[in-house]
């Protein structure tokens, strides 16, 4: 006892007293002789002095480089304090199969602390991104159904074919009219505030079956305010991440508030979706009463929405709560790699080219049929992929395993707060080969099975969406949504930029250009 208090006398940031209750676990797991929690490489800088230093060097807009600067001083693992929070980052494929296989059957991750706040005080429920154990599991395999499954994508995927074809449309015209040149006219522009409404116009069309009107000159008001509410609450998230929450809804702090407040329109905006849902359900059962049908006939599809009201598995509260995080993760999380694999597509013309010439002969053999085109144009999935690879949007997937694992040598105790690193990973020479170079073609099988592609881990090397039951459950609408949107682009335009700087990136919650780069549209 006095040991431990000493310890932590003499060394008040370390977190010693997690650590000391942990000092136990150093020798043998699973029979083997490992080295002890405590040794693993730290970075020096813990607790709340880590924070202050963050916060005094503005260093959260570069965790991402700060964590690959860590790696190449202290090796493929450290440990390092953040806040409360006592975290060991690894980066390795096996090293991070490792951690995946003890994540359990209710994998747990780090809560985003500022929205479950949000939840508590406006006594909302939570929905799958902050639940954990079975009430998680039984949310999400119920919502799996509407976004997961391949029946569920045949469903959805003409909605997000009818918004990036309108973007599209819309970008021509604005070449035509506001282009120069003789013959084929181009236009240079920042596409950024263009993408991000087209992410929210095509989650809104998904998620509520609804357009909203974000294309038009003058979106209506309800949509500009939902527009605002976003940017705000994400744009208010990360200083509160680290942040007691508590504290500041007592002093009732205006980042707190803000943060609140956007929330809540987030909440109002779903919820006159959600009346407006079961408005039409009523209205078609009452049409099929009257004309003696059973309810269950073959419809329009109305959006996951739609199904979830109409399929009556879920309470009206969880609806809103699920509906509303859906909602939340899709935004800005489509938009921002849309940015970057435009700008590497427009500064590596020859691959562009190559992707191009793909997607037309494939448009032109699928009669018509997007799904089809898509499914003969394994290059343009594998551009996604490369994107995500350079600049995934969250730069780690954290679990906390259930049981102690072993990764490099070093004993992890169960409930120890793990972080695969991704970008780092992604931007490692132990990893993959010229990380820094933009190459789509790396992921296809020929290439993956001369770089090593049979053993276990390269199941592990592209992580953008997370791993396993707990992995992103709108990934097959992100990834088709990408998909499609470029797929129209390339189709319609020839990207080029007049620097081919590297981009400087920032993290902010997700990880973003610095300044948004502009690019040159040129119709074909
Ligand atoms: C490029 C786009 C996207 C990326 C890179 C991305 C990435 C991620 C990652 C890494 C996770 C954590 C997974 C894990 O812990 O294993 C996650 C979770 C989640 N994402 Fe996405 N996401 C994207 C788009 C979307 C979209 C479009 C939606 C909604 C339609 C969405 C909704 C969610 C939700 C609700 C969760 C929590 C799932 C759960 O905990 O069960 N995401 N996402």
């Amino acid at each position: 006892m006095l040991n431990v208090s000493v310890r932590q006398f003499v060394c008040p940031t370390r977190g010693v007293s997690v650590s000391m209750a942990r000092r136990g676990s150093e020798a043998a797991v699973g029979g083997r002789k490992v080295r002890g929690f405590e040794e693993i490489p730290h970075t020096g800088r813990n607790g709340y002095i880590n924070l202050f230093w963050f916060w005094k060097e503005d260093r959260f807009r570069s965790l991402h480089k700060h964590m690959e600067k860590s790696f190449n001083m202290l090796g493929p693992i450290y440990r390092e304090r953040l806040g409360s929070q006592e975290t060991v980052n690894i980066m390795l494929p096996a090293d991070i199969m490792e951690l995946f296989q003890s994540e359990g059957l209710n994998p747990r991750r780090m809560t985003v602390q500022p929205w479950a706040a949000h939840r508590e005080t406006r006594k909302h429920s939570k929905g799958i991104f902050l639940k954990n154990g079975p009430e998680w599991r039984a949310d999400r395999l119920l919502l799996n159904k509407e976004v997961m499954l391949g029946s569920a994508v045949r469903r959805f995927f003409p909605l997000l074919d009818d918004v990036a074809k309108d973007f599209c449309r819309i970008l021509r015209t604005r070449v035509e009219t506001e282009g120069s040149g003789q013959g084929r006219r181009s236009l240079t522009l920042d596409p950024s505030p263009d993408l991000f409404r087209f992410a929210l116009e095509a989650s809104c069309h998904v998620l509520y079956g609804e357009r909203i009107g974000l294309f038009s000159p003058s979106p209506s008001l309800e949509s500009q305010h939902f527009i605002s509410a976003v940017e705000r609450m994400l744009a208010t998230t990360t200083p509160l991440l680290y942040l007691p929450s508590n504290l500041l809804i007592c002093l009732n702090a205006p980042l707190w508030t803000q943060h609140a407040t956007a929330w809540d329109f987030i909440f109002s905006h779903a919820e006159a979706r959600i009346q407006k849902g079961y408005q039409k359900l009523e209205s078609k059962r009452q049409q099929a009463g009257s004309k003696g049908q059973s309810g269950d006939a073959q419809e329009a599809y109305s959006g996951v929405l739609g199904q979830l009201i109409e399929k009556e598995q879920l309470s009206l509260e969880l609806i809103r709560a699920n509906i509303t995080e859906l909602m939340a993760g899709a935004v800005d999380t489509t938009a921002v790699p849309l940015q970057f694999a435009l700008y590497e597509l427009a500064r590596n013309p020859s691959i562009q080219e190559t992707v191009r010439r793909q997607v037309q002969s494939s448009w032109a053999a699928a009669g018509g049929d997007p799904l089809k085109a898509l499914q003969g144009a394994p290059l343009l999935k594998a551009t996604v992929k490369e994107i995500l690879r350079m600049y995934p949007v969250g730069i780690t997937v954290q679990r906390y395993p259930i049981r102690d694992i072993v990764i490099q040598n070093y004993h992890v105790p169960a409930g120890t707060l793990v972080q695969a690193c991704l970008y780092p990973m992604g931007r490692s020479k132990d990893v993959f080969r010229e990380p820094e170079i933009f190459k789509p073609t790396r992921w296809e099988k020929s290439e993956q099975r001369a770089s090593g592609g049979t053993r276990p881990e390269t199941g592990f090397l592209s992580l953008a969406f997370g791993f396993g039951a707990r992995q992103c459950v709108g990934r097959r609408i992100a990834d088709n949504e990408m998909q499609l949107l470029l797929f129209h682009i390339l189709l319609n335009f020839r990207l080029s930029v007049s620097s081919t700087d590297n981009i400087k990136t920032k993290y902010t919650i997700i990880l973003l250009p610095e300044t948004p780069p502009s690019i040159t549209f040129t119709l074909l």
